[in-house]
């Protein structure tokens, strides 16, 4: 039997964009001559509808809209998840449709409940073994603990985290010796590496419980913060049958095999591992992928960025100009640009010489629907593709109308910074602004120092005196992204997130913080990376110069390091704080097996230093910009980290250091 999984890049309650995915992914499936097909978790009303599931209306919807799926299904058979409510209660679920006859609904029977997932909230988890009836204008499904047959195929559901418990309770240990086939529809969300996790868990359990186990997964950035891979993958008995290329910017990418089930097939006698993610090319993906879905569906034109010539500003134009990069590479420039919604068929025109964008099916056909060998790199071919100097001249033209920088210099900036920042923005073509703004600062300082009849100094207002130049950048760079109809970068990284090491209303303001969930030492390797493998070769300055605020005069030599402590303890005790779990006791102890040179004294300083600011600032956080999720955790309040906003502040804890 040829069977397929489909990776959809959906929106949370957007019927007709969804529907519109579906029914590509099934025609698509049909053309290939697909007779299973298996769609993502929730993927007919969205994963991200959040408290939304709780509304008899929106259930209801999604129920009609199945309705509208009916036809589409003749001569083939296909899972398409949505949320069904009864009597006040949500369950997540995965319906099986075939020509035109709705078959049943596969309930969830474990619901997420961890990091970025907040599941129980929403759904309640479906008792194994148990079934109900669905009625809806007189007719009558079946809903639950369900198994089906398909042209002698018998299969069974594990719909996501189902899959994430132990082997003795998922739903596939009582599966197991009643199908030949279960299917997982996902929305596991993106994290770098996990990938590797994920193949893991379906070549086990194909081999574990002696089936072929079909797992299909969402795509791209559906809601504004998660990011799904859209990953493909079939096993059967621990080997591998088919993998996809993850984190497309296509918005259907659909991959089938052919699975012999009437001749059995010898467990692996071991899993053969993949080799290990590049986590900078992941990201890359990841980073790229998550702009240009953002910038699409919010229906801006692009993005502006206050550009310091540092760190977290290049890597933030350096993501901008690799979307346009891997964007085009993958669609072609022409259907990159449409995709955008911020070029007329004009300026296609222009920088393409086509006139005409290509049909969708002219666009989908390019997907591969034909089964094939799994291929050894797990992302797209762009993402490590040479760029002809033809196209890296398209790409500039095409990051001019999306990116605008502007430096905005104060006299405690330096060339340095300058100089790198101008070069940055001219190699990636992206439009560059040069302002000062040392008469505002001296403006609203005058102001307050004749308010208060004395003078502002660096002796007595430090602090003050450096926010108000990161706050005086705000409003100008406002202004720009108001007029533009962008999207206002902001550039904090997760390093400073954790310690409040930003300027609320200054730095921090914009709409969205794409590296927020990235630590600065992963920043700076990154930069190194993009230099070398990617030939930025204007990363140099960055990579050559310290990472400074450059509040302080000049001649003080401010730098972050000196200001926190060095970020890779930072980001050490963050991790062992918060995705460890552990007691400011217990990080110290770590801290000092881990750094046997370093003085206990001195790493006692830098752990009171971490907890007290970390306490200090969760109301920063509570604040920030909406930022994507792209490693194992990340210490954004409104996605994977709660914490008090008023607190104790360790206060006893770390006297008892
Ligand atoms: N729990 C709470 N809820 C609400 N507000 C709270 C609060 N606790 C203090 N506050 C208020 O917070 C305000 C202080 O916060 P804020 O004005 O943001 O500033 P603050 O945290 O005092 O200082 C900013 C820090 O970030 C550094 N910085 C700034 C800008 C850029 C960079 C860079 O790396 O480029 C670094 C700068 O060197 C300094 O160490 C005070 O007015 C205080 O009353
Ligand atoms: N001179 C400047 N011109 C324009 N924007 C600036 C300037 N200085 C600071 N900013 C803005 O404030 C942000 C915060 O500064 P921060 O120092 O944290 O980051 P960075 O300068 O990009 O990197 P690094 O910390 O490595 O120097 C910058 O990313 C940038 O958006
Ligand atoms: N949607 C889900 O059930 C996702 C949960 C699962 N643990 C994952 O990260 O993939």
């Amino acid at each position: 039997m040829r069977i397929a999984g489909a990776a959809l890049n959906q929106i949370p309650f957007a019927w007709q964009h969804n529907l519109r995915t579906i029914r590509t992914a099934i025609e698509q499936a049909r053309t290939s001559g697909v007779e299973l097909l298996c769609l993502p978790e929730l993927c007919l009303s969205g994963y991200n509808c959040e408290d939304l599931f709780l509304s008899d209306w929106l259930c209801e919807e999604a129920l009609e809209y199945l309705q509208q799926i009916r036809p589409w299904t003749e001569g083939i058979l296909v899972c398409v998840g949505l949320p069904v409510r009864l009597e006040g209660r949500t369950y997540n679920t995965s319906c099986v449709l075939r020509d035109g006859e709705i078959l049943g609904f596969a309930a969830k029977q474990f619901l997420a409940n961890d990091g970025v997932h907040y599941e129980t909230r929403f759904f309640y988890p479906w008792p194994a073994g148990e079934t109900t009836t669905v009625r809806w204008q007189g007719q009558e499904w079946l809903l639950g603990d369900l198994t089906f047959e398909h042209k002698g195929v018998r299969f069974g559901f594990e719909i996501c985290e189902d899959a994430w418990r132990p082997d003795d309770v998922r739903p596939a240990a009582r599966l197991q010796g009643r199908v030949d086939l279960i299917v997982n529809p996902s929305a596991s969300h993106f994290a770098m590496s996990k990938t590797d996790t994920r193949y893991n868990l379906v070549l086990n359990a194909s081999r574990t419980f002696h089936c072929t186990y079909l797992y299909t997964n969402l795509l791209g950035n559906e809601a504004g913060r998660t990011i799904y891979d859209g990953e493909i993958l079939v096993a059967r008995e621990g080997h591998l049958l088919t993998r996809n290329q993850l984190l497309s910017f296509k918005e259907v990418d659909v991959e089938c095999v052919d699975v012999d089930f009437a001749t059995p097939l010898e467990p692996a006698a071991e899993i053969q591992q993949l080799p290990t993610p590049d986590e900078y090319l992941e990201l890359n993906q990841a980073l790229s992928l998550a702009l240009f879905d953002y910038m699409r569906k919010a229906r801006t034109r692009g993005f502006v960025l206050s550009l310091s010539g540092g760190a977290d500003s290049c890597m933030c134009a350096v993501s901008v100009a690799e979307m346009v990069r891997l964007g085009t590479a993958e669609l072609g420039t022409a259907e990159f640009m449409r995709r955008t919604g911020c070029f007329t068929a004009e300026d296609i025109e222009n920088i393409t010489g086509q006139t005409e964008s290509p049909t969708e099916q002219q666009h989908l056909a390019a997907a591969d629907g034909t089964p094939q060998e799994a291929p050894s790199a797990n992302l797209p071919k762009a993402s490590t593709a040479v760029t002809s100097d033809e196209q890296r001249e398209t790409n500039r033209r095409i990051t001019g109308c999306l990116l605008t920088c502007a430096y905005q210099g104060t006299v405690n900036s330096s060339d340095d910074t300058l100089n790198s920042a101008r070069e940055l923005a001219e190699e990636l073509g992206a439009v560059f602004h040069n302002w000062n703004i040392d008469d505002e600062v001296s403006g609203y300082v005058g102001k307050i120092a004749g308010a208060l009849e004395r003078p502002l100094t660096w002796q007595t207002d430090d602090l003050a005196l450096q926010n108000i130049q990161a706050r005086v950048r705000a409003p100008g760079i406002w202004l720009l992204a108001n007029v533009l109809n962008a999207l206002l970068i902001t550039t904090s990284n997760r390093s400073e997130a954790s310690v409040g090491y930003c300027t609320m209303d200054g730095d921090t303001a914009g709409s969205i913080s794409p590296i927020a969930g990235v630590d600065k030492d992963f920043v700076k390797q990154w930069l190194r990376w993009a230099e070398v493998e990617r030939h930025y070769a204007a990363l140099r300055h960055v990579n050559a110069l310290q990472p400074t605020a450059e509040l302080r005069p000049l001649e003080e030599k401010q730098t972050d390091e000196r200001d926190l402590m060095p970020y890779v303890l930072l980001n050490r005790i963050e991790r062992l704080a918060f995705y460890n779990r552990l007691s400011p006791a217990q990080v110290l102890a770590t801290l000092l097996e881990e750094n046997p040179a370093t003085e206990r004294e001195q790493l006692k300083t830098y752990v009171k230093r971490f907890y007290s600011l970390w306490s200090r600032n969760q109301w920063k956080r509570e604040r920030y910009a909406p930022a994507f999720h792209l490693d194992d955790y990340n210490v954004d309040p409104r996605s994977w980290l709660r914490f008090p906003i008023l607190s104790g502040g360790y206060t006893e804890e770390l006297n008892a250091l």
